[in-house]
């Protein structure tokens, strides 16, 4: 049997129906039995989905964005079927799925799971769009809930993989399946070790396709975006950048780590390790090569720009005229665990303690309601980290000019500014 080919297309590859037109075409010449298509929740449907959260839990109203979304995707299928075409009732249906569990009660305390349990939804309708349009065009593939396989703790929101019942669910259930006909299915979603729907953390989708490619030991996986592969800044922000023809796993991991948002920071290791390499390539130009990412790129050393918005920079001062050992620093990453937040950025200077970390719904105030009798507490929103690998000193200057520098650090191979506009 040939290995499996993992194609992942993202929210820009299916954001009208224009999009799923052109995905169409890319895989009318590619598309075989083995091979899984895992695609994403449409354009910004997931944003949607959680401005719908963010209102019911302010107990405003909500109908117009859920009526909005509706319209939005039947309006995709108008571009797609002719009118009477079953997808309208199927679209519908999910739809009033949704409403329903809408109805239900919403807090601070359950919201990770009422989280989990509405915002996969957009990847579940996309899905079902995307599969039914491709059969349409004799393009035939098969439709399966990537939550059958893809096995997760119950960390809600940022679940962890469960790699062994993953690995043993897709090897019973899905690679039967795979010596006949190609699957498409979700990304971002899993479930729980009791079916309670999970996700893998925002922009999930590509780490599914890592996921599922080291599951079924893929060949390789592609994933199609709309930039002509990755490149050594966002060319949404910044002009002038460079593709990368290849990268190194550890170059491209430290770069998605960093944020660069072209690839979810999650996807490179599990490929890295059993050497599965990476193509992303451009659904714009899918003749195009794309960038290699594999263990055998030759390492560079262009300059490469990676801009994380929405920071916030908090600082824990000592109150006790003592300065700042290990202890300090235990109660603070200990908190930090214990709410699942990440530091971007860490400075310890004699008596404060200083970390970036990303804006998150509550986060913050359940970060300081806990530490706030232990330290004096100072933080700044709406702050960007700035990350330059490979830096060229007398480019550096060029990215601060008409910020505020409000942190700052500075290795061999790495400099990093924490900035906000003046
Ligand atoms: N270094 C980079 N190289 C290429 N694109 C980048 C880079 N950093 C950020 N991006 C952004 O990543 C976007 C593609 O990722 P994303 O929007 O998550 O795609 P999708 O949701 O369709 O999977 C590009 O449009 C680009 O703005
Ligand atoms: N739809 C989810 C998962 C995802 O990965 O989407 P995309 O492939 O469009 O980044 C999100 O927006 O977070």
């Amino acid at each position: 049997m040939a290995k499996t080919l993992v194609y992942k297309f993202g929210g820009a590859s299916v954001k009208d129906s224009i999009a799923v037109k052109n995905l169409t075409e890319i895989l009318r010449n590619r598309l075989r039995k083995d091979m899984v298509i895992v695609v994403s929740a449409m354009g910004k449907t997931t944003n949607a989905l959680e401005s719908i959260l963010s209102r019911k839990l302010a107990k405003e109203d909500f109908s117009q964005n859920s009526s909005t979304l509706k319209a939005f995707h039947l309006e995709i299928c108008e571009g797609l079927f002719s009118a009477g075409h079953p997808i309208f009732a199927q679209v519908q249906n999910l739809f009033l799925q949704l409403e329903n569990k809408l109805e239900l009660d919403l807090s601070r305390e359950n919201y990770d799971e009422f989280y989990d349990s509405i915002v996969g939804f957009g990847e579940l309708v996309s899905s079902r769009i995307v599969a039914e349009y491709l059969c349409s065009q004799d393009l035939l593939v098969v439709w399966k809930d990537a939550r059958e396989v893809v096995k997760t703790n119950s960390d809600f929101r940022f679940a962890k993989i469960d790699w062994e019942e993953t690995k043993k669910s897709c090897s019973s259930q899905w690679k039967p399946l795979l010596g006949n006909f190609p699957i498409l299915t979700q990304g971002f979603i899993g479930s729980d070790p009791k079916g309670k729907p999970t996700t893998l953390g925002r922009e999930g989708s590509d780490f599914t396709a890592a996921i599922l490619a080291t599951s079924l030991g893929a060949s390789s996986v592609t994933i199609w975006k709309d930039v002509p592969g990755v490149l050594n800044a966002d060319p949404k922000i910044f002009s002038d950048t460079r593709k990368f023809d290849e990268l190194g796993y550890r170059e491209a991991a430290e770069m998605t780590y960093f944020g660069a948002s072209v690839i979810h920071p999650k996807t490179i290791k599990p490929l890295a390790n059993v050497d599965i390499p990476l193509f992303v390539k451009s659904f714009l130009d899918p003749e195009a090569p794309g960038t290699k990412i594999h263990g055998a790129a030759i390492p560079h050393e262009v300059p490469t720009i990676v801009l994380k918005k929405e920071q916030i920079l908090v600082s824990f001062k000592v109150t006790d005229f003592t300065f700042i050992e290990e202890l300090h620093i235990h109660r603070v990453y200990e908190r930090l665990q214990a709410l699942k937040l990440r530091v971007n950025m860490l400075q310890l200077s004699a008596i404060s303690i200083s970390i970036v970390i990303d804006a998150q719904l509550f986060k913050l105030d359940q970060l300081l309601e806990k530490l706030k009798s232990e330290f004096e507490i100072r933080y700044n929103e709406g702050l960007e980290l700035l990350t330059i690998l490979h830096p060229a000193q007398e480019g550096i200057s060029a990215y601060l000019e008409g910020y505020e520098v409000l942190l700052e650090q500075a290795s061999r191979n790495t400099f990093q500014a924490v900035r906000r506009k003046i």
